[in-house]
C-alpha cells in the first residue's frame, strides 16, 4: 500500500513520540523539520493537536485505560491519546476515527492494529465527551510537581496546574503607545502596560505586524525591562540575548544596547526582529563568560534556565525533560552573575532573571550572590512599578511571579526577577 501523504493528526502523534520518546522539545523539532511536509495551516494544526493532547494527557489516558488491556506501544498510544482529546473536545466523531484508522494501517510496524485503534476510539466517541470534564486537572509530573508543591505548597500547585491546563493567550509588547496597540489589534492592556490578546490566529497577519509596531511577549517576560528602568543613552549590556524581547524593549527606551548570545542560529533571531522593528543595538555571538567588554550602566542577564515557568506554553517541557539538567543550568546562572557583576560601572545596577518556578535558579541564587558580594544589594525600591503587586515582592528583595497571578485573565509564566546595585565605596 502506498504511504499515506503525511496528515496533521499523524504529525502530531510524531512530535509526541519525539517529546516523550526521545526527551526532544517542541521548538527543536519544529526547527529540525518535523514538520516541513505539512501544508502551513496543518503544520498549525499539528502543533496544536499535540500540545492540547500534552496538556490533556492524563485525563486522555484516564479514559483510554478503561479499554486497553496494557499499554501499546508508544506509537500506537500516542495515536489513541491525540485521538481521544480530540473526540473528548468536540473533534467530529467520524473524521477523528476513521483518519487514525487510516494511519495506523498504514504504518509499517503496527499496521495490524487497525482493528484495536477503531474498537477503541469508536468507545471514547461513546463515552469520553462526557466523562471528561468530570476527570481532575492534569497534574504535574511528579519529577518536578514535588519540588514545587515543597516550594508553594498544595493550594498553589493545584491553581498554577489549573493554568497550566487552560494554556496561554498572545501577549505583545508595544513599540509605543500600548493603548493605540490594543485598539488596532482588538486586545486589552494589562496593568504593567502589556497587550493581550484572547484569540490571535497568525502572528503575522495581526495588524501593525510588519510595520514592527510590537513583538511577541509573554507578560511576565516584559517585567524585567521594565525594571531596570533603561534611560536614553545609558550603555546596556543584555547578556543572553536572543531571541531578543528584552533587547528591544531597552533599544526602545532610548538605551545604547549590546545584545550577546553564544547561540549564532538564535542571534540570527535578535538580528531579524530589529530589523522588523526598526530598532538598533551591537549584536555580539559570544560565551557571556568570557565577554570582556564594557563597563556597562546596566546589565540584563536572562540566565538559561529550567523553563519550568513556560509551562502554560510549553506543556512539551514536563515530558522532554527530568530534571537531570538542572544541577548544571544553576552553577552557570552563578558563574554569570558573578562575571556579570565584574562588567559593571561602580553604582552600576544589574538585573537577574530566569522563567523557572525553582527558587534555586531565583530566590536562593540571589541570596547566595548577596553572601558572595559585600557591597551587594537587592533594590526593592525599583520593583515597585506599576502593576506590579507589592506580595510578589519577596524577603531577599527579588519578585517572584507565578502562573496563577491574574488567572482569570490568563495568567503569566513564572519567572523571578532582582534588581543588584553595588553600591559605590565610602569615602573615607
Ligand atoms: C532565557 S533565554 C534568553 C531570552 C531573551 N533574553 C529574550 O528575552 O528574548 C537564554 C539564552 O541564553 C543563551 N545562553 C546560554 N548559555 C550562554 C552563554 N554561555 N553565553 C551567552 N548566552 C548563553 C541561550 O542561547 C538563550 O538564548
Amino acid at each position: 500500500m502506498p504511504p499515506l501523504p503525511p496528515s496533521a493528526r499523524h504529525k502530531a502523534a510524531v512530535l509526541l513520540d519525539q517529546i516523550i520518546g526521545e526527551g526532544r522539545l517542541m521548538p527543536e523539532l519544529i526547527a529540525s523539520g518535523t514538520l516541513d511536509r505539512l501544508p502551513p495551516e496543518d503544520r498549525a494544526r499539528a502543533q496544536r493537536l499535540a500540545m492540547d493532547t500534552l496538556r490533556g494527557m492524563e485525563r486522555a489516558d484516564r479514559i483510554l485505560s478503561k479499554f486497553l488491556r496494557k499499554p501499546p506501544p508508544l506509537t500506537v498510544h500516542n495515536l489513541l491519546r491525540v485521538g481521544t482529546v480530540e473526540l473528548c473536545t468536540g473533534g467530529d466523531a467520524h473524521g477523528v476515527v476513521n483518519d487514525m484508522v487510516a494511519i495506523i494501517g498504514r504504518h509499517r510496524r503496527y499496521g495490524n492494529l487497525k482493528g484495536l485503534m477503531n474498537a477503541v476510539l469508536r468507545k471514547v466517541a461513546e463515552d469520553g465527551p462526557r466523562k471528561w470534564h468530570d476527570l481532575r486537572i492534569p497534574r504535574l509530573r511528579n519529577w518536578l510537581r514535588e519540588p514545587l508543591v515543597k516550594a508553594y505548597g498544595q493550594g498553589v500547585m493545584n491553581a498554577m496546574e489549573k493554568v497550566h491546563f487552560a494554556g496561554a493567550p498572545l501577549d505583545l509588547t508595544a513599540k509605543g503607545d500600548p493603548d493605540a496597540l490594543a485598539k488596532a489589534t482588538g486586545g486589552t492592556v494589562l496593568p504593567t502596560g502589556t497587550v493581550r490578546l484572547r484569540e490571535a490566529g497568525q502572528v503575522s497577519a495581526l495588524p501593525g505586524y510588519d510595520a514592527g509596531d510590537w513583538w511577541v511577549q509573554d507578560a511576565a517576560a516584559a517585567i524585567p525591562a521594565k525594571v531596570l528602568d533603561p534611560k536614553p543613552g545609558e550603555a546596556i549590556l543584555d547578556l543572553c540575548a536572543a531571541p531578543g524581547g528584552k533587547t528591544l524593549q531597552l533599544a526602545a527606551a532610548g538605551a545604547t544596547v549590546t545584545a550577546l548570545d553564544v547561540s549564532a542560529t538564535r542571534m540570527e533571531r535578535v538580528t531579524q526582529n530589529l530589523a522588523r522593528t526598526g530598532l538598533t543595538a551591537a549584536c555580539l555571538t559570544e560565551d557571556a563568560l568570557t565577554h570582556s567588554g564594557g563597563p556597562y550602566d546596566a546589565i540584563l542577564l536572562d540566565a538559561p534556565c529550567s523553563a519550568t515557568g513556560t509551562i502554560r506554553r510549553h506543556p512539551d517541557l514536563p515530558f522532554a525533560k527530568d530534571g537531570s539538567e538542572f544541577g548544571a543550568l544553576i552553577d552557570l546562572q552563578q558563574a554569570m552573575l558573578d562575571h556579570a557583576l565584574s562588567l559593571l560601572k561602580p553604582g552600576g545596577r544589574l538585573v537577574y532573571c530566569t522563567c523557572s518556578l525553582l527558587p534555586d535558579e531565583g530566590e536562593v541564587q540571589i541570596e547566595d550572590a548577596l553572601a558572595r558580594h559585600p557591597g551587594l544589594v537587592a533594590d526593592r525600591a525599583a520593583l515597585e512599578r506599576p502593576g506590579i503587586d507589592p506580595a510578589w515582592i519577596t524577603e531577599e528583595g527579588g519578585l517572584r511571579l507565578r502562573p496563577d497571578y491574574w488567572a482569570d485573565r490568563g495568567g503569566m509564566d513564572g519567572f523571578y526577577i532582582s534588581v543588584l546595585r553595588r553600591e559605590p565605596p565610602k569615602d573615607n
